[in-house]
């Protein structure tokens, strides 16, 4: 329970705890009366020439967490990277022109720089996305033009950790105060800020959700990038803004839970994660 001076005490102090009979509650067994088609169509919208790791964990995240179709949108000279590590994706250039709107739900930002074509891509991307997932140097980017915000596609998810939070939203003290900054803003957007961290905050602006999955086997480069393509497959998968995000967060953490049964905390990487998130599904399916 928060104590706290603040207007927002009572939405603060309903905050609802993110565990397996929550998560039952949100999760849809998958029909097998079904074709790729009726599991989404993801976009995601990452890496950059030295950082096409994000890239490549956030799509693989994604695939991994059941969309129908996925195509990443690369640099072109990345396209033999993409197309050796993961050939289930399809692949389009940053440097063509796309139709972004036949993707049920698009992801931006990791690893994707904070150049100027960078910044162009993603205006272009807030003026067309239906369901957007906003990470990373999208992030970034959207702090350095805050009127962006009034451009917000209307079913946008912002997954900050603290620093990208601050940089958003000015300096805080505590995650207190961020949780708070982040009920405020979520409401004032009409957006889900999932606040990333060692117990992940989601809301959207009238409901809080705490999670209790994930362990420090996570503070690692790329369990962010990760999450944010699961949170785009939910989306595909036509789960709300807010359920795509608690089922993302949940699931995120319990794989990185279930890699330890193999792993060390210093030792699990992101991709290890990756490859336990169909165990976690087996476990909310128990
Ligand atoms: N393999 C890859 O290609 C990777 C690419 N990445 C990309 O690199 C870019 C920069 O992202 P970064 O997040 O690394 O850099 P940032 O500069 O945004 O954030 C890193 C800083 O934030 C602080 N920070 C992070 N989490 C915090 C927390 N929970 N509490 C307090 N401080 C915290 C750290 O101390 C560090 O100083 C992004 O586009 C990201 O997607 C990273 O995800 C790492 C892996
Ligand atoms: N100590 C921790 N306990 C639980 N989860 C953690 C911990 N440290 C980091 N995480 C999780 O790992 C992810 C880190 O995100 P982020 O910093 O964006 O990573 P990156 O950008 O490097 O991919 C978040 O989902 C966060 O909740
Ligand atoms: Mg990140």
């Amino acid at each position: 329970m928060f104590l706290i001076s603040s207007g927002n005490v009572i939405n603060l102090c309903i905050m609802k705890i993110i565990d397996k009979a929550l998560v039952q509650t949100i999760y849809k067994e998958r029909n097998e009366i079904s074709h790729k088609g009726s599991h989404g169509h993801s976009l995601i919208i990452a890496g950059s020439y030295n950082k096409m790791g994000a890239s490549l964990i956030s799509a693989k995240a994604c695939l991994r967490s059941g969309t129908g179709l996925l195509t990443v949108l690369v640099p072109k000279s990345e396209k033999q990277t993409v197309n050796i590590y993961l050939p289930e994706a399809m692949l389009h250039f940053r440097e063509d022109l796309i139709d972004f709107s036949t993707y049920n739900a698009i992801a931006i930002g990791p690893g994707l720089e904070q150049n100027e074509a960078a910044q162009k891509l993603v205006f272009s991307v807030f003026l067309i996305a239906k369901s957007l997932v906003i990470d990373a140097d999208a992030l970034n980017i959207l702090a350095q033009n805050q009127d962006w915000f009034n451009d917000l596609p209307e079913n946008s998810i912002l997954t900050p950790h603290p620093k990208e939070f601050d940089r958003l939203f000015g300096e805080h003290n505590s995650e207190q105060e961020r949780r708070l900054t982040a009920i405020k803003k979520a409401k004032e957007f009409n957006c889900v800020i999932v606040l990333k961290g060692h117990k992940t905050f989601i809301t959207n602006g009238i409901d809080s959700f705490e999670n209790t999955t994930g362990n420090s086997g996570l503070a690692k480069g790329g369990s962010g990038d990760a999450l944010t393509g699961m949170i785009t497959s939910f989306l595909a998968q036509k789960y709300t803004c807010l359920e795509a995000s608690i089922l993302g967060v949940y699931l995120h953490g319990l794989a990185a839970d279930i890699t330890l049964k193999t792993q060390s905390k210093e030792s699990m990487l992101i991709t290890d994660v990756i490859e336990n998130i169909g165990l976690a599904f087996q476990k909310i399916q128990e």
